[in-house]
Formats: C-alpha cells, structure tokens, sequence
C-alpha cells in the first residue's frame, strides 16, 4: 500500500506493510528471524481497521502529536497490526519508535525501528495521563511464514473512535527522565 491511501501519513516518512532488514543484521540472525525454530506458526491473522490523528485535546500529554485509534470495533485479544520498521542490531538510543523484538543469549539484541519507516504501529501512545491502563499490548508472534514480528494486540474490547494505547514500560519512562536531567 503506498503512503497516500493511509490518512494522516506524514509526506516525509516510508510507510510499508513489511519490515526492512538493516545491514547491521547478520545472516544468521535474519535466517533465525524469518523461519520458525520451533516450527510453530499462527495462523493467519487479518490487522483491525485503525485510524491516525492528531491529538487536539489539550489534557492529553502528547497534545499536538498523533495518535492511533480503532476505526471499528475491535475484540478482546485480537492482533490489530504488526509494529513495523526497521530490523536492526545496532544501538538506536535516538529513536523514540524503536521496540525490542528478541535478544540471544550471547547479548545480541534485535530491535524494530520505525523513525524513518514503518506503519500505522508507530503512532501508538503510552497509556500514562490518559487512561488508567493500557487496552492493548506489544507481543511478538510468528507470522503464517515463520517470520518473527512484533505486534499490538487488544487486552479487551476496545470501541470505535477509542485510542488505542500500550505500556511502554517503566524502564522506556525512567531511560527517558534520567536524560533529561543530566
Ligand atoms: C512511538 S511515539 C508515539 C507516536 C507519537 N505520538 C507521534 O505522533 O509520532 C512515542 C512518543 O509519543 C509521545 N507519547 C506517547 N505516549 C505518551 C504519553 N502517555 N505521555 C506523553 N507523551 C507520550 C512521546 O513523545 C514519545 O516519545
């Protein structure tokens, strides 16, 4: 799908349905990712219908931002859609859209970056000052393909027009506070 058919879009960034492997990806690293080990797979699972738009209440601490919400009624536990970005193995501490998707026990870490790529995934806020908890949560799963992806998944029914937020954690809040006092 190109950009253009995904309202509020922003003109500046790539908007794609599947990630993009970075270069700091090893071979084997990208073979583990994109097969099951286990050889378990989901079954196939559609994304819910889901809107961007800009946060125009003045109570909402990311005032002025985007946000995501449910452009249906969306069920309890169904995947709404995968978190997509870039797949990475380097360290992005810039990046405020970068989740962790696995980590090896030899202290590999594999992250999902979407500040300059990704999908509508990436305008999902954190619960915090606007509800008091999150309605959906970010889990990995593997695709009807074997490919490892992280995804936001419903904790309960959420109605149209609500926003859909997450927890991102209270080591993502500190990491952030801690630098803003040095
Ligand atoms: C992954 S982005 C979420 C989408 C973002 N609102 C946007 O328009 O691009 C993460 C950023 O959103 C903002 N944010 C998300 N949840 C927030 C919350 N509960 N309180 C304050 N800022 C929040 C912060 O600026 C954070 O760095």
């Amino acid at each position: 799908m190109s950009h253009s058919r995904v309202s509020n879009w922003p003109s500046n960034l790539q908007y794609s349905t599947r990630p993009l492997y970075h270069a700091s990806v090893s071979k084997e690293v990208k073979q583990f990712l994109q097969s099951s080990p286990s050889g378990t797979r989901s079954a196939d699972n559609a994304p819910c219908r889901v809107v961007i738009r800009k946060i125009t209440e003045n109570t909402h601490p990311a005032h002025g931002q985007c946000g995501l919400f449910a452009g249906k009624k969306i069920p309890p536990n169904a995947l709404i859609l995968d978190y997509i970005g870039e797949i990475h193995c380097d360290d992005r501490p810039e990046s405020d859209y970068d989740l962790s998707l696995h980590r090896f026990p030899d202290g590999t870490s594999v992250g999902v970056d979407a500040s300059r790529f990704g999908n509508e995934a990436r305008f999902t806020n954190d619960y915090r000052g606007v509800q008091s908890k999150p309605n959906a949560v970010f889990t990995d799963y593997r695709t009807n393909t074997g490919e490892l992806r992280m995804c936001i998944r419903s904790r309960q029914e959420i109605k149209k027009g609500e926003e859909i937020l997450v927890s991102y954690g209270k080591s993502w809040w500190s990491n952030r506070t801690d630098e803003e006092e040095k």
